[in-house]
């Protein structure tokens, strides 16, 4: 791992570790993103067209875009970018994820530049995105605004950030620890803090003093009889999305 570890927080990218091999199995213990990735990619993919004058209905709508995953895990949107035509580095600060990442791109037939590194490292060594697609890792990491600090300088003038996380309320406790991980028994317990959930208007605010201007927020709402998530205008009580641009 390259130098410049402010946000890390050691104990959470070791939970990542401990799990790093199941990132590819839909029912093993990443079953939540995996069941959530069709609506995500969906506001992902939605996003990034509008901002980019994309027209979805080609093959390779993303050619010439330079995206970053920033936290990518296993790649479960490494890969869907990369399919769409953009030119995807995958960073994440938990080692044991890279092989595994690497080892699935390359049975797929994709290219992706899967790095062990962090934010500010990238940022340190000038690298600069199109796109950085910060999906469930604000939640994990030390300290929020020096991480979205350092993903708005990965940013060129006029890019775009995609970030997800989880609401903090009585709600996000019973449905994200208590559901998921006591429950449902989808994730380890443990995987979540609910001290570390961010409300909407504390991401917004922490995006804003960062750099960026947030454009759009929206709900993903799980609906437990089609087993099925769905993007919400209103609904931002658990699972929420914002897009934010770089002036
Ligand atoms: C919940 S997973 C999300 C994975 C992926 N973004 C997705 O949504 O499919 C969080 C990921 O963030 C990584 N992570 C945690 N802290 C990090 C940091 N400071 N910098 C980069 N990655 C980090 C973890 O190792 C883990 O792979």
């Amino acid at each position: 791992m390259q130098t410049a570890q402010t946000t890390v927080d050691p104990s959470e990218v070791a939970k990542f570790e401990a799990m790093a091999a199941e990132w590819w199995d839909p029912k093993g213990k990443f079953k939540p993103l995996h069941l959530m990735n069709p609506c995500r990619l969906d506001y992902i993919t939605r996003q990034i067209a509008s901002e980019f004058n994309r027209d979805l209905s080609t093959d390779r709508p993303f050619e010439g875009l330079r995206l970053l995953d920033i936290g990518c895990g296993g790649g479960l949107l490494s890969e869907p970018m990369a399919r769409l035509g953009a030119t995807v580095v995958g960073a994440d600060a938990a080692a044991g994820n890279i092989p595994v990442a690497q080892v699935h791109a390359e049975q797929s037939g994709l290219e992706i530049d899967y790095r062990n590194v962090t934010a500010e490292a990238l940022a340190e060594a000038g690298e600069q995105f199109d796109v950085v697609l910060n999906m469930e890792v604000v939640e994990h990491v030390a300290d929020p605004q020096a991480y979205l600090t350092a993903c708005q300088q990965l940013l060129k003038p006029g890019g775009l950030m995609v970030c997800s996380t989880i609401n903090r309320n009585p709600k996000s406790f019973a449905m994200a620890i208590v559901g998921a991980e006591y429950i449902m028994r989808w994730l380890p317990k443990g995987t979540h803090e609910w001290h570390k959930f961010i409300t909407p208007d504390e991401l917004v605010s922490l995006i804003q003093n960062a750099g960026l201007e947030p454009v759009d927020r929206k709900g993903f709402v799980f609906n437990p009889v089609s087993w099925q998530w769905k993007i919400s205008d209103r609904d931002l009580s658990v699972n929420y999305v914002t897009a934010s641009v770089k002036p």
